[in-house]
């Protein structure tokens, strides 16, 4: 990287899935951060010579800990050779994890590897009805336990007390900095999480119900060199690195309008995902709804018939192709398939039909779903993206930079993000 090395990033985060991170991205750039998502660890020389922020997308949230955790030392390390001021690891604000990990495991070598006592940890997202009230989760009005991440395809959410969550994950005792401390502003949270630190508490929960409170959070955070969090707690630590004068150089960017077909394709089955898949087919959207058995008993048939039925629709017009599927479906196709294997033969066969429509010219792509949209990167072998005007909270417009010799734009929809004319509205702003 080009960086000034002197100067260094203000700020470098390690994201756990593609679209997570680009939800911090846009967070950062809306404060005002110059700001990249790279696909993994940039090669020398991708990155222009005045970004502020990077954030480093990895697919780390499902797969063994102790590989999440060596991918994570990885970019942390990178980060740090490129001079960066602090950390953050971006986590779901649904706090998506398993008891086996991988949110402790990498807090907890993320921790060790900055020199942090006691980070922060606060998945809240308020814009996205994400908040965090005594240590529990709620989303919207419902304790995440009862909201529909207790159907999540690969990590339901059971509980909803975070000090135990990652309690369970971590190698030590959890703290946490409740909302009545959080209230009196960044200074008290210091010394509570000082106080947490010197009883031992490996890491920090702390309450967030506001946008005001991230920011307090944020300026607290920023005078540690760790924190972990959601896209919230990024654009809280963004505002105050502003504030102080050590970031603030450049918004998000105006992309130039590309045209051309827009390709929807889904593997997300959030209940916001499916009302906007249902919501796009009335509004006229050509739409095939795949069947999941056949997707993973018969990927190549699968794959013949979208190929099929996409000749026979208009050329120009857009399309839907979605594998997603409500709980009870899923659910048996776990049954039969196993959930990984399921997933990832679903990933797959979308990721393989992405880079289809890209080779026959296709240059708008939305994806739905965070591991899809990984599968679907990785399969395009995009390096890095810049981000552009926000089309929900969390989702920017994006285009490609670098691993693709033509332009493309990308919307990453995390599954749960967007209101119900999501995909229309994506394909408006991403032109
Ligand atoms: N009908 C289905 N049956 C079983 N699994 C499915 C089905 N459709 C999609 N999947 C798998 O479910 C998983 C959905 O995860 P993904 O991260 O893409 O979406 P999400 O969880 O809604 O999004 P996010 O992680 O951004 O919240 C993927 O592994 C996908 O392949
Ligand atoms: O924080 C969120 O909810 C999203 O950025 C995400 O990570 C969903 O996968």
């Amino acid at each position: 990287m080009a960086q000034d090395e002197s100067a260094g990033l203000a700020l470098g985060a390690v994201a756990d899935d593609y679209t997570g991170a680009t939800d911090l991205a846009n967070s950062l750039a809306r404060q005002g951060l110059k700001t990249i998502q790279t696909i993994g660890i940039p090669r020398e020389g991708l990155l222009p010579d005045d970004v502020e922020a990077v954030v480093v997308a990895l697919k780390s949230r499902s797969i063994p800990a102790a590989d999440a955790v060596a991918r994570s030392r990885a970019a942390h390390d990178w980060l740090s050779a490129s001079g960066c001021g602090h950390v953050l690891f971006k986590i779901c604000s649904t706090f998506d994890s398993t008891d086996a990990g991988n949110i402790g495991p990498v807090t907890d070598a993320l921790r060790v590897a900055t020199g942090a006592d006691t980070p922060i940890v606060c998945p809240a997202f308020p814009g996205a009805a994400r908040t965090v009230y005594l240590g529990h989760l709620f989303v919207g009005d419902r304790l995440l336990s009862e909201s529909p991440l207790r159907h999540h395809p690969l990590n339901p959410m059971h509980d909803p007390d975070l000090v135990r969550v990652l309690a369970r994950q971590s190698a030590g005792d959890i703290g946490l900095i409740p909302y009545a401390t959080v209230e009196q502003g960044a200074n008290a949270v210091a010394e509570a999480r000082a106080a947490l630190a010197r009883e031992g508490k490996v890491a920090a929960i702390a309450d967030a119900l506001t946008d005001r409170h991230l920011e307090i959070l944020g300026e607290a955070a920023a005078r540690t060199p760790f924190s972990t969090g959601g896209s919230g707690l990024g654009a809280g630590i963004a505002a105050a690195l502003v504030r102080q004068g050590r970031a603030g150089q450049g918004k998000s960017e105006t992309l130039p309008a590309i045209g051309g077909r827009g390709v929807i394709l889904s593997g997300s089955c959030s209940v916001a995902t499916l009302d906007q898949i249902d919501r796009a087919e009335e509004a006229g959207i050509a739409t095939m709804r795949l069947d999941p058995m056949q997707i993973v008993a018969e990927p190549d048939a699968t794959f013949k018939a979208i190929i099929g039925w996409i000749a026979q629709q208009d050329g120009e017009a857009p399309v839907l192709i979605a594998a997603s599927a409500p709980p009870d479906v899923v659910a048996s196709v776990q049954e039969r398939f196993g959930r990984e294997a399921a997933g990832h033969a679903i990933e797959g066969l979308l990721a393989r039909c992405a880079k289809y429509f890209v080779e026959t010219g296709v240059r708008r792509l939305v994806i739905a779903g965070g591991e899809t949209s990984g599968a679907v990167a990785d399969a395009l072998g995009i390096e890095a993206l810049l981000i552009g005007p926000e089309i929900a909270p969390g989702v920017p417009a994006t285009h490609a930079l670098g691993g693709i010799a033509v332009p493309l734009g990308l919307v990453l929809k995390s599954g749960n993000f967007g209101g119900p004319d999501f995909f229309a509205k994506a394909l408006s702003v991403l032109e």
